[in-house]
């Protein structure tokens, strides 16, 4: 496995605090590239709109509320087509990878790139690599990718061209890209595949390749900072739904029934925060950015117990990353890996589940009935829902106008709701997360609708400010404390 990207900043900065944070182009190792009229000026569907074309100089601002006397906050290029581009159509070989764990709308992103590549480009090879993931670079699968064979897959769940964790050997993919004289590389995945992009475009540049390299985040649990959402996020809400209504469903059929559904999000609680907040089900949910405990004076078990007296059922979400200090403790777990080098976590849901259990049969004071249902995989392999879809579409398009322009190294996604391009570095390395203080008001509506403790000692809200503050840091949005 590589390490992760030591590219320098592209930073330009002008009057007023005026700071882009730009993506590499091609022309900055190989200034002698010839340009070409976009053909996009001669397609019917997108000629008749007037001013198509992007502004080389246009930006999206990071930072949309600011204050007198703060910074301004960065910039990012803003994505789309432009009027010159850098490779001719026939001359674009390009390529498509989908690496790390499922999410929807991955056949969607594919199948956009190469519709996308085909009908506005005018590009007539793009290559599949398949099995599988990154590894699938240096196998001899590839596949022919046509706008008839990627006809209907947006229609599918999981990726047509297998996806796998681990197995990024740089050296051997940058050979593989060059030996198969691929010059646009389309690298579709989550916070490990943007490190493995991120190494990928420095041997590119390093070899001085004329090899575009844009990727498309897939982080289903929206843990991906800079960017609005992250595609499948939405779906993923969604379906969270109906396991929480299952587990509603159990709990109120029975006396006092008890509902544990565990949902992704290994650092951040954004599927599970959401998926409270919409379903209203939730008596109480629980995320990695927000400590609880389970005995004593007002925690999670004394908690459970009123709800219970209370109402009589009760539903608990819990995020995958939540708790993993206790379960730790409780379990002398040792320090696991997957292929990829993510660290495995222990299941949060289970641990949970048969710690309540336990409560409640030594106190012996109520009999309850708890069902522990994880919808994981049935969340992660279902087909994208219809905005996910058109999302897909977008990111896939501005990955394609990038590419072609002659922009690398850079990942795709709305700023504030505009596409913009941003470099590698931006985003790898840090996590965004559901901010339970400060700022952040979801966590407070959560509670409020919830109308659950919010566990929090005054050490545990000192940390999660701090918290808050890094995550600013790591946006951009503020400068680090002196
Ligand atoms: N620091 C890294 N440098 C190079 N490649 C990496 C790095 N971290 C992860 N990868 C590669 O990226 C791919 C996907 O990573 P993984 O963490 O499994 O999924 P995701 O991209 O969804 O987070 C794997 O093939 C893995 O080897
Ligand atoms: O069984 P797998 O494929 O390793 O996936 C499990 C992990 O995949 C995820 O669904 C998504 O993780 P990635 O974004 O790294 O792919 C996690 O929430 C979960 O822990
Ligand atoms: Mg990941």
């Amino acid at each position: 496995m590589g390490s992760e990207g030591k590219t320098t900043p592209k930073i330009v900065r002008g009057e007023g605090g005026y700071v882009l944070v730009d993506v590499p182009h091609l022309i900055d190792d190989l200034p002698d590239l010839p340009t070409y009229p976009n053909p996009l000026q001669d397609n019917p569907a997108y000629s008749v709109v007037k001013q198509y074309f992007v502004d080389v100089n246009d930006t999206v601002a990071q930072k949309i509320v600011v204050h007198k006397s703060s910074p301004r906050g960065m910039l990012f290029r803003r994505a789309g087509p432009h009027q010159r581009v850098y490779f001719e159509s026939d001359e674009v070989h390009a390529c498509i990878v989908t690496c790390g764990g499922l999410c929807p709308g991955l056949n969607t992103a594919i199948g956009e790139i190469v519709c996308g590549l085909y009908g506005m480009y005018v590009v007539c090879k793009v290559l599949g690599i398949e099995v599988s993931g990154y590894r699938g670079f240096y196998s001899s699968n590839t596949t022919n990718l046509t706008q008839k064979s990627v006809n209907d897959i947006h229609k599918r769940g999981g990726t047509i061209l297998c996806t796998s964790r681990g197995g990024h050997d740089t050296l051997k993919i940058v050979d593989s890209i060059e030996d198969r004289g691929i010059n646009q590389v389309y690298i579709i995945g989550g916070d490990g595949t943007q490190k493995g992009a991120s190494v990928i475009f420095e041997e590119i540049q390093r070899r001085g390749l004329k090899v575009a390299v844009a990727s498309i985040p897939k982080m289903i649990d929206n843990d991906i900072v800079v960017i609005d959402q992250s595609f499948g996020f939405d779906t993923a809400v969604e379906e969270a739904q109906r396991a929480i209504s299952a587990a509603h469903v159990e709990a109120e059929s029975i006396e006092n029934g008890i509902g544990v559904v565990k949902l992704m999000g290994r650092y951040s609680g954004f599927i599970a925060t959401y998926a409270t907040l919409a379903s209203r089900d939730v008596d109480c949910c629980l995320i990695p950015g927000s400590p609880f405990r389970l005995e004593g004076k007002g925690e999670l078990l004394e908690f459970i117990e009123k709800r219970l007296k209370e109402n009589g059922h009760m539903v608990i979400v819990v995020a995958e990353g939540a708790g993993q200090d206790l379960t730790v403790e409780s379990m002398r777990s040792v320090d696991h890996q997957d292929a990829s080098g993510n660290k495995l976590l222990l299941d949060v849901g289970l641990w949970l589940s048969q710690k309540i259990k336990d409560h409640f049969t030594r106190n012996k004071k109520m009999h309850i009935n708890l069902k522990y249902i994880d919808p994981t995989y049935m969340i992660r392999a279902i087909p994208r829902n219809a905005s996910d879809n058109i999302y897909c579409t977008l990111l896939a398009h501005s990955a394609i106008h990038g590419a072609m322009a002659g922009y690398t190294g850079f990942t795709v996604g709305p700023v504030n709701g505009r596409h913009a391009y941003i470099p590698f570095h931006r985003i790898t390395g840090v996590q965004n997360k559901v901010v339970v203080t400060e700022t952040d008001r979801m966590w407070a509506r959560l509670l409020s609708s919830t109308n659950q403790p919010s566990f929090l000692s005054s050490k545990d809200v000192q940390d999660a400010k701090k918290g808050a503050t890094d995550a600013a840091v790591g946006r951009g949005e503020r400068e680090a404390p002196k």
